[in-house]
């Protein structure tokens, strides 16, 4: 493979968004794999979300700050155990504005929503838009664990043009500006393809937001 014999190099994928191979040291993956499984206990923890229509999304979510249930945020877990969301840490909004600064430029904005997304080797996630905050700063998406094809899109429909980014554990991803809302979805997770020192299986994903509210 390619990626094997010249180095991934930091890419703009669209105007706005772009992927930074191995932004996460080992060290740090390690301390936020521990964090997510903090996050992902009782009360308020790893859940399965039922959309409207009757379905059930294949990658399990829990939620700090503001509690995301389609398609609104709440305080609470209404759609799960009805305890209060976690709490934000500040820690996380620091890491979302160091990616900021280090891909887009100057953040102007507090993070102060995450969504963990985990999945399993069949998991996926539909192409979406981020639309249920109110505002505009960039969304930064963290990846650990089991490799996945990240497919993004435009703003204006779920099909082509998009591109195909494979993102792998300690990965950064960043959209804002012009791609703020372009769609985006994981069409496939590679089974175990997390690094070994890692110790996770499947793949997480940590995505932070501005609400906005
Ligand atoms: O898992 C990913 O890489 C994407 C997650 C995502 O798009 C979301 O939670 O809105
Ligand atoms: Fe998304």
């Amino acid at each position: 493979m390619d990626a094997e014999l010249f180095p991934r190099a930091r890419t703009e994928i669209a105007p706005g968004a772009v992927h930074v191979p191995d932004w996460l040291d080992p060290a740090l993956q390690h301390d936020l794999l521990t964090a997510c499984r903090e996050w992902a206990r009782p009360p308020a923890g790893l859940r399965e979300v039922r959309t409207p229509g009757g379905g059930t999304m294949t990658a399990r979510q829990v939620c700090l700050g503001w509690h995301w249930y389609p398609y609104a945020y709440s305080r609470t877990t209404t759609d799960g155990d009805g305890t209060p969301v976690k709490p934000f840490p500040p820690w996380l909004d620091e890491l979302g504005r160091r990616a900021v600064a280090d891909t887009l430029g100057a953040p102007t904005a507090s993070y102060d929503i995450a969504l963990i997304n985990f999945y399993d080797a069949d998991a996926r996630m539909g192409m979406h838009r981020d639309s249920d905050e109110k505002s505009d700063a960039p969304v930064v998406s963290l990846s650990l664990g089991d490799t996945c094809v990240f497919r993004f899109g435009n703003t204006e429909t779920r099909t082509k043009p998009y591109t195909d980014v494979e993102l792998r554990s300690g990965d950064l991803f960043v959209f804002g500006g012009p791609s703020r809302l372009a769609y985006h979805g994981v069409p496939r997770v590679y089974e175990g393809t997390a690094p070994g020192e890692l110790g996770l299986k499947g793949r997480l994903n940590v995505t932070l937001r501005v609400s906005g509210f």
